[in-house]
């Protein structure tokens, strides 16, 4: 039975209807100075937390509810705490609805000092959130506005809220707590000096907190189990934050998640209507054009073998002559800033093919620090950055320079190259990839692999290495292969020799010294 509530808010949306309707029930509420107030000016009835306590609020608001009558109502167990709670003064309260000091949003505002952060840390707040939810076997915590609704329900068919529900809200508020404190340490410990004002990039104390957006069917393999867990404030534009808008037949799964995120962060890196066709995390199939739908057909065409089942990225909005090209060929998932009305019903005319709507992503949706798992540990690092602008600003190392053609060829095959599995070779025309070699453990194979995939067309494309060449032997066989013009890196010490090796083919060669490493 919830007969008494302790009401402090921050974040006071949804705030007054809750109230009404718990008032209407005869629940007593009692609330700190802002949530008082808000709470008065809509009539509700309330009891100023300073009244409970006897105890004013001090220190402009650094102590309000930090007092035995506060935790003993919250903290008693029933009967056989209720003398002792009596003796304090204090009465048993039921339901504790408290979000808290917006501090994670203070801290990534632009040009906020040091003291606006700290006094941003709140103390009370927490303490009564943990205080309940350790006592959730009698007390409903609700942190999050989002639960309003799903209490009042509860509590307006039954007089109170089921066990279960008590449970799964105080662990929704130990995560959240400890998310809370999570960025505090790590705002702390990035701290540079004692001043607070330069931070590292890197904190000493690295917390990251996520929740299970939905569990997979199974992970990498069937005999492997698996789950998508989302960021908690995940960017939109993200994969987190994509829309799924098939027919619904069948759920993304954790290769579909790795995939689409690979293929995603591939065709954001090109500005002209671009797709972008991905296997086991690699670009098969890159092209660009002036219109979407011939971008996609170019795309697939360029290796229409492994576009089969295969991811599809685009960076305009699909519209029905698209989304016809699309539904010519089995594909597993479509990922778009969104979808025509009409194209989405040819789309969803494919039970088991997945189409996500990200949303506009003007620049944003990328995370800017990415990490991954080893052995005991992360690895943590900033997001390779966009690869645009590099081929123009590079050097032209050879006797002959490319020509204008060859340029914007060897800008899209170097900006597809970074988004392939090391080493990377990547051969292309000015409008798409004709052959990809991916994943290889020498450099040299990965230029036989993309010339025998670019077969006839291999002749007067260009290409474009992830890494520098060791040896002169990748170029002379792109040479052979008739390649006119080649994008790498530079920086190894037999780059004289692979430098001469092009200048003997006629080749012209840029060197970006800048590394797309992907592993
Ligand atoms: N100091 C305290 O005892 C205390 N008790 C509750 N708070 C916070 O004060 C906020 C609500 O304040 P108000 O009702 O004055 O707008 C909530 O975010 C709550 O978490 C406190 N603030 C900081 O620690």
């Amino acid at each position: 039975m919830i007969q008494r509530a302790l009401i402090s808010v921050s974040d006071k949306s949804g705030l007054v209807p809750f109230a009404t309707r718990l008032a209407a029930r005869g629940v007593e509420i009692l609330s700190t100075g802002g949530t008082h107030r808000a709470l008065s000016a809509a009539q509700i009835p309330v009891v100023a937390v300073e009244d409970y306590t006897g105890s004013p609020e001090v220190m402009d608001g650094r102590v309000k509810t930090l007092h035995p009558r506060v935790h003993g109502g919250i903290l008693m167990r029933g009967d056989r705490d209720l003398a002792e709670l009596e003796q304090l003064g204090g009465k048993p309260i039921d339901l504790v609805v408290c979000n808290l000091y917006p501090f994670e949003e203070t801290l990534a505002r632009a040009g906020v000092g040091h003291e606006e952060i700290i006094e941003n840390i709140d103390i009370g707040g927490p303490s009564m959130l943990r205080s309940a939810a350790k006592n959730h076997a009698r007390v409903v915590t609700v942190v999050d506005p989002g639960d309003y609704e799903e209490v009042l329900a509860e509590f307006e068919r039954t007089g109170g809220v089921p066990q279960a529900t008590r449970q799964r809200l105080a662990a929704k508020v130990f995560a959240h707590t400890a998310a809370y404190d999570g960025a505090i340490a790590g705002y702390l410990s990035s701290l540079v000096d004692d001043q607070g004002g330069e931070r590292e990039a890197y904190p000493r104390h690295l917390t990251l907190a996520f929740e299970r957006a939905y569990p997979l069917r199974y992970g990498e393999n069937p005999h492997q189990s698996g789950a998508f867990y989302r960021e908690r404030r995940a960017a939109s534009g993200t994969l987190a934050q994509a829309e799924s808008l098939g027919a619904g037949g069948k759920e993304l799964s954790f290769n579909n998640l790795v995939d689409v995120d690979a293929a995603l962060e591939a065709v954001r890196d090109i500005e002209l209507p671009a797709a972008v066709v991905v296997k086991h995390t690699n670009p098969c199939g890159v092209a660009v054009s002036t219109d979407i739908e011939s971008a996609y057909r170019a795309a697939r065409e360029a290796d229409a073998l492994s576009a089969f089942g295969g991811i599809v990225a685009l960076n305009r909005e699909v519209d029905r002559a698209t989304a016809v090209a699309l539904a010519e060929t089995f594909l597993e998932c479509v990922v778009a800033p969104g979808y025509t009305a009409d194209a989405l019903e040819v789309l969803r005319s494919k039970k088991n093919l997945r189409v996500l709507a990200t949303g506009a992503w003007l620049g944003g949706g990328h995370q800017a620090l990415t990490w991954k798992r080893v052995g005991g540990g992360i690895v943590v690092q900033q997001r390779d950055a966009t690869a645009a602008g590099e081929v123009r600003s590079g050097k032209v190392v050879t006797k002959r320079a490319p020509t204008e053609e060859e340029l914007t060829a060897l800008d899209l095959a170097w900006r597809v190259c970074k988004h392939v599995k090391s080493n990377a070779i990547v051969l292309a025309s000015a409008t798409a990839t004709l052959g990809v070699g991916a994943g290889q453990m020498s450099r040299v194979e990965s230029v036989r692999i993309a010339c025998r995939k670019a077969g006839a067309s291999a002749r007067g494309s260009v290409m474009a290495s992830d890494a520098f060449f060791p040896f002169a032997d990748g170029v002379e066989l792109a040479a052979e292969h008739g390649v006119a013009a080649i994008v790498q890196p530079g920086g190894s010490v037999k780059d004289a020799e692979v430098v001469a090796a092009a200048d003997r083919a006629g080749i012209a060669m840029i060197l970006t010294g800048v590394r797309h490493f992907r592993h």
